[in-house]
């Protein structure tokens, strides 16, 4: 198996380390030693067919679930027992496969919230933060927010409550409140599920701007797999939890016992459509 760094970049300490993280619900193995690395400044993709672990391992990452063996680290530093909100404030923020937003708030309060992971919550720290410096984290913060909304070109549906929003516009906001954590890690659960062609292609958009603009390092889930071939630096593939291959989307491509996982599921005739443009590319070239 072949692991390789992002695509035009020297290989640097992993951001990110998932070392043979092992996940059991009573008999079930939901994951099976899986190890993985995501490199700063990447978009990592974890893919494979139903069933096969993705969110069990996004839970794990952001600390929704304790793992039964195995360890993650961020930055080098050994987080596997940390719970999700101080997994947070270290520059881990998340969004769900099943939109988790405040939907009788508006965009804007939902966004706000987002910041909370970086609130001070010890009173000394708060009343050290009283005055001149606390006005100054305000304003940072609005900045912020006003940034984030810009970015996503959201503005005109700050005040709309949540619940009132197309579902391509729900899945932006998520997006906007994981942003506001500031994240180093942006982690993205299925960004593009349930969209069509052209909320796809944007989010897509966002996705490439969150890295160029904000410097984050995105990891993320998604059955979608001409985004995922057009957007990552390395892809992992797991099937009945575990890691059956893994690197850049070419590799993963080329890897039969890819296209074997995927037989039987409907995502095979997208994978194989990706594979035939591929090649074609490959003739043209
Ligand atoms: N809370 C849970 N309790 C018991 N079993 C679970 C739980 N969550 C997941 N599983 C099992 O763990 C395995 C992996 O499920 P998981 O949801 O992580 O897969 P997935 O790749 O995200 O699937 P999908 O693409 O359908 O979202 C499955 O066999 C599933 O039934």
């Amino acid at each position: 198996m072949e692991t390789t760094p992002p695509r035009g970049r020297p290989a640097a300490p992993p951001l990110l380390q998932v070392d043979s993280v092992t996940l059991a619900f009573g008999g079930v193995r939901a994951l099976s030693g899986v190890s993985f690395e995501v490199q700063p400044g990447s978009i990592t993709a974890v893919i494979g067919p139903n069933g096969a672990g993705k969110t069990s391992l996004f839970n794990t990452i952001s600390g929704f679930y304790r793992p039964t063996g195995g360890s993650i680290r961020f930055r080098g530093r050994e987080i596997t027992r940390l719970p999700p909100p101080e997994r947070a404030r270290l520059g881990l923020a998340r969004s769900f496969q099943n939109i988790a937003l405040f939907r009788g708030m508006t965009v804007l309060d939902n966004i706000k919230l987002g910041r909370h992971a970086h609130l001070k919550t010890n009173v000394f720290e708060a009343l050290a933060y009283w005055g001149r410096a606390r006005r100054e984290e305000a304003e940072l913060r609005r900045d912020i927010e006003e940034r984030i909304i810009d970015f996503l070109e959201i503005d005109h549906i700050r005040h709309a409550p949540v619940a009132a929003l197309p579902y391509g516009l729900q899945k932006r906001v998520e997006m906007a409140r994981a942003l506001a954590m500031q994240p180093e890690i942006l982690m993205l659960d299925e960004p593009v599920a349930g969209m069509n062609r052209e909320e796809t292609e944007d989010m897509a958009r966002f996705i490439l701007d969150v890295r160029a603009e904000w410097g984050a390092t995105v990891l993320m889930v998604e059955h979608d797999m001409g985004m995922v071939m057009d957007l990552s630096d390395h892809v992992v593939v797991l099937n009945f939890g575990q890691v059956i291959a893994q690197g850049t989307p070419a590799v993963v491509q080329a890897d039969p016992e890819v296209g074997r996982a995927y037989l039987g599921s409907g995502d095979v005739q997208s994978l194989r459509a990706k594979l035939q443009a591929a090649a074609r590319q490959g003739v043209a070239a």
